[in-house]
């Protein structure tokens, strides 16, 4: 997709599961919002093939929307609209809409009252832009920054309402640059910086792979002489060992079963008793600048 001499997005190829949340991840600018909007059908790319549901977001626009839910990232709602008048019109629109009433009473929409969507706040637009995403039942959720300004308590009723509609077998899809909400929600990220994609895979892949990961040896008696160099002998080249204190150990490089499986095997050979054998985590963030040298907020 390009704007202009911009290219939002590039050559960036995914694919989602049905049933599952994906959180695609990325700093502002990155292209999140163009990637949502071409499967909604928002935007035609200038290259490149999409398919929501195995239809075409554009042409087959007429199938595939009574199918999809949207929140985009602001409006969607007309200005003097009031939140109840503005969600029972979406559910008319629908041939099995939800029960508006369930929809206010968990998002707290009946505190809008009758102010007019310009008027509501930033969060409360919010809620009821997730609603109106929600209310007719779709089997896919693209939701654009859904919990951005939105006080902690409100987030995490929105973070049930995506776990209940995973139970459901809906399939969700959000952008966020929260890691915290990508890594606790998400069953796969998907990682974009520039219009490309930089990485994908389940949180645990993301934070407890990749080529600066950890294994910390804690032993419950100092180690024998010479413990680091023959630990490493026993792992292989690719990997450090660094001997922190007499009964503790990092390991880094590829921290898989294999690896795991050789420090505890050393531990047997050696005669050393681990008190803890464990992976060492790293945030999203990590990740993030691991592969870009940046970090994600801007
Ligand atoms: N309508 C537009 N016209 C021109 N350039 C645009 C347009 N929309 C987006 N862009 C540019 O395309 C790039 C990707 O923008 P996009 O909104 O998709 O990113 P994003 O990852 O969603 O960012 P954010 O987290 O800030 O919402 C940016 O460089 C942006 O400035």
């Amino acid at each position: 997709m390009r704007y202009g001499a911009t290219t939002a997005v590039d050559d960036l190829s995914l694919s989602v599961e049905r049933g599952t949340i994906t959180a695609v991840l990325g700093p502002n600018g990155a292209g999140k919002t163009t990637t949502l909007e071409t499967c909604e059908g928002f935007r035609a790319p200038q290259d490149g093939t999409v398919r929501v549901l195995g239809l075409d977001p554009r042409r087959q626009a007429r199938e595939l929307l009574p199918r999809i839910g949207v929140m985009l990232q602001d409006g969607g709602a007309w200005s003097g609209a009031r939140a109840p008048e503005m969600l029972r019109h979406v559910a008319a629109l629908h041939a099995h809409p939800l029960d508006p009433v369930v929809l206010e009473e968990r998002l707290g929409l009946e505190e809008c009252g009758r102010t007019p969507y310009r008027r509501l706040s930033g969060g409360q637009r919010q809620r009821l832009g997730l609603a109106m995403a929600l209310i007719g039942r779709p089997e896919v959720v693209f939701v654009d920054e859904p919990t951005a300004g939105l006080d902690p308590a409100v987030r995490r009723t929105v973070w049930e309402l995506f776990d209940e509609l995973r139970a459901d077998g809906v399939t969700v899809v959000l952008t966020t640059h929260y890691m915290d909400e990508a890594e606790k929600l998400a069953d796969r990220i998907h990682i974009i910086d520039r219009g490309r994609l930089i990485a994908s895979g389940t949180p645990i892949e993301l934070t407890r792979g990749g080529r600066h990961s950890t294994i910390r040896l804690v032993v419950t008696k100092p180690f024998p002489p010479g413990a680091p160099d023959s630990l490493k002998a026993a792992l292989g080249a690719d990997i450090e060992v660094t001997q922190l204190d007499e009964l503790s150990l990092i390991v880094t490089g590829p921290a898989d079963a294999s690896t795991l499986a050789k420090v505890s095997r050393w531990c047997e050979e050696n005669g050393v008793l681990p008190e803890s054998l464990a992976l060492g985590t790293r945030t999203l963030e990590d990740v993030f600048l691991e592969l870009t040298g940046r970090g994600l907020e801007p």
